[in-house]
């Protein structure tokens, strides 16, 4: 990031509590524009929470989150037409087709009909959805709802992609084309931030990243950084500190012979 540039994403000390459980405690993170960022933790660390709050899904109890300068919680107008939105588990309009789903989304978001109908095409195929196209979104498989969500969050071109888990549930092939979609995307000016488990996929994907524990922040940065001269996997399980599991509580779960 340039010295004085205005992040995608600027997320500064924020903090969420759930009752007594704090989900997010004091978490400031900065998305450099142009860049594909990735988010990661261990379950419960809470990454959802942090992408539902830079997004206008959930408001913070402290802290701010700013899309390319439009604060989300004073601006929402402003921050929300700059963002694609993939959120984890919120319902899409599900008893309508994914073309129809497409349609719909595309005239929300001031897209002319022409373009949507254009859009809504290319991106019914580079997703490998085209034979499905007139399918309702509520018998979609749980990879193929994943796909229609984040055509969703393309079809207006917005300037940050925000994508909770999008490769969870979708098969090789899709992941593939979703990771052409997204590297095309940053090529020409885009900035995607996205959560996974998968830290191979991070790994190669993406340039930048943070590791949350436990509601905070404990490395960013470059990809490089933050790997310090490790595996991915390997400086994850480092940071989280790995339990041996103990196999004699589940002695139950050996298979007898007899
Ligand atoms: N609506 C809610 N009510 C109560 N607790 C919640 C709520 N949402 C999240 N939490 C709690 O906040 C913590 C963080 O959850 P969050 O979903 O943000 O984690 P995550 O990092 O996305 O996890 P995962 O990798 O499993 O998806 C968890 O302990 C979770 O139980």
């Amino acid at each position: 990031m340039q010295l004085g540039e205005v992040p995608a994403l600027d997320l500064r000390g924020l903090v969420k509590s759930f009752g007594p459980k704090t989900a997010v405690n004091g978490l400031s993170l900065q998305v450099p524009r142009g860049s594909l960022y990735g988010l990661v933790g261990p379950n419960g660390a809470g990454k959802t929470t942090t992408l539902s709050m830079a997004t206008g899904l959930l408001r913070p109890d402290v802290g701010s989150a700013a899309v390319v300068g439009h604060d989300v919680w004073s601006d929402p107008a402003g921050a929300k037409a700059l963002m694609g939105v993939l959120p984890d588990g919120v319902r899409l309009f599900d008893r309508l087709s994914g073309r129809e789903l497409l349609r719909y989304v595309g005239l929300l978001r001031s897209v002319p009909q022409q373009v949507v109908a254009e859009r809504t095409e290319q991106l019914l195929d580079a997703l490998g959805l085209h034979g499905d196209g007139n399918t309702l979104v509520v018998d979609y498989s749980a990879g193929m709802t994943k796909k229609i969500g984040l055509a969703c969050a393309l079809i207006h071109t917005p300037r940050l992609l925000v994508l909770d888990e999008p490769f969870e549930a979708v098969d090789p092939v899709s992941g593939e084309a979703i990771r052409t979609i997204l590297r095309s995307y940053v090529g020409s000016g885009g900035t995607v931030i996205l959560s996974s488990h998968v830290m191979e996929l991070v790994e190669q994907l993406c340039d930048r990243l943070a590791i949350v524990i436990a509601g905070q922040v404990v490395v960013q940065g470059t990809t490089d950084e933050v790997r310090a001269g490790q595996s991915l996997q390997q400086r994850f399980l480092d940071l989280v500190g790995v339990q041996a599991a103990d196999p004699r509580g589940l002695s139950w779960l050996q298979s007898s012979s007899d």
